[in-house]
């Protein structure tokens, strides 16, 4: 996959199909995109690209709290594994945000992009003060020869399946519904970090995560969860909190349990899918009482594991 950070001095060779947008979560929606994308670059031999920006246009002008889904390095392998062959990940500057949309289309999509189709959303809204809309796009397209497909929205039911819905979801610890949404179970990436060095004492050594300070996270609590290490997939129990017994800081992270293994993975990178809340995070009087919860909790783990869909995953 081409990765474009400064778009004034890139121009694309081969032609493209680009879908636009934030792609926070790169969700069930943005993948409907993704696959339309895919279907028009394979018919044309063209590239499949992805226009985004660095940091979300909403965090930027402060219109939302700055929590994301994902982190843009997160979103950028997900879209590579989702078969994505140019990715253009803009800064959101003043530049960009005053392009009227005629000169959007022209200066980014056509000069630089070499875009032959376009796909976006219904709802799709782009240029200064977002005038430029899915029919602006529609008649650019006919005048100017480019081929444009509209998208309409994937529903939940009712509602239609977007970042604000997977937010509100992740926020009550609905990791199931958030799994549906999104397409695939919400995940933390990052380096294995030291401890204390505690869990080796007490009979579950963890390996311990701290989440990137811009990424949404799920209650505190434990967590049924499938980690990816070392090219291998573990089953386990994460802890995801402040660690209340052992700890009087504020500093969130992440702690996993890995079934089955006895590895050193210090320093390696890790990914960790929460699959499913199991019970808030707590504060025990002593080592012994916290010792005997983890048991059990890892007992209701086996379980989870045994009778559920995940049970052929490892
Ligand atoms: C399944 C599981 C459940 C946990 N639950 C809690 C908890 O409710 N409260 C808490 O303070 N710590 C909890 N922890 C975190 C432990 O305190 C932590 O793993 C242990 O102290 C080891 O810390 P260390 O990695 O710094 O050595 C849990 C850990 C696991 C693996
Ligand atoms: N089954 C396992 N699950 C998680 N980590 C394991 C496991 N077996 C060995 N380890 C290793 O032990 C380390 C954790 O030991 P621990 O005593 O909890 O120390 P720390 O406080 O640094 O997490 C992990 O980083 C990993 O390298």
């Amino acid at each position: 996959m081409e990765f474009v950070k400064n778009l004034a001095e890139y121009q694309s060779e081969r032609p493209c199909v680009v879908t636009l947008g934030k792609f926070d979560g790169v969700h069930r929606g943005h993948r409907k995109l993704l696959k339309e994308v895919r279907r028009i670059a394979l018919e044309n031999h063209w590239k499949a690209g992805v226009f985004t920006f660095t940091v979300s246009p909403q965090v930027q002008m402060g219109r939302r709290e700055a929590k994301m889904l994902m982190t843009n390095e997160e979103r950028e392998n997900l879209l590579r594994d989702l078969g994505v062959d140019l990715l253009v990940e803009c800064p959101f500057t003043e530049e960009i945000r005053s392009m009227e949309p005629d000169q959007f289309i022209r200066e980014v999509l056509l000069k630089r992009l070499h875009a032959s189709a376009v796909v976006a959303g219904t709802d799709f809204r782009f240029g200064k003060d977002r005038k430029g809309d899915a029919d602006y796009l529609l008649e650019a397209g006919k005048s100017m020869g480019f081929h444009v497909s509209v998208m309409q929205k994937e529903m939940d039911g009712e509602r239609e399946i977007s970042s604000t819905y997977i937010r509100e979801e992740l926020e009550k610890g609905h990791m199931e519904k958030v799994q549906e949404l999104m397409g695939g179970p919400y995940f933390i990436t990052g380096p294995i970090i030291h401890g204390r060095h505690l869990g080796h004492s007490l009979g579950f050594p963890t390996i311990n995560q701290r989440p990137a300070p811009e990424k949404m996270l799920p209650p505190r609590g434990v967590y049924f969860s499938r980690t990816y290490v070392g090219g291998k997939v573990y089953q386990g129990i994460s802890s995801l909190g402040v660690k209340p017994t052992v700890n009087s800081g504020n500093e969130e992270g992440n702690e996993t349990y890995l079934f089955d293994c006895s590895l050193d993975l210090y320093g390696q990178e890790a990914k960790v899918e929460f699959l499913s809340f199991r019970r808030p995070e707590e504060k025990f009087d002593s080592l012994d009482a916290l010792k005997n919860q983890m048991s059990l909790d890892i007992e209701s783990a086996d379980q989870f594991f045994s009778s559920s869909r995940f049970s052929t995953s490892s």
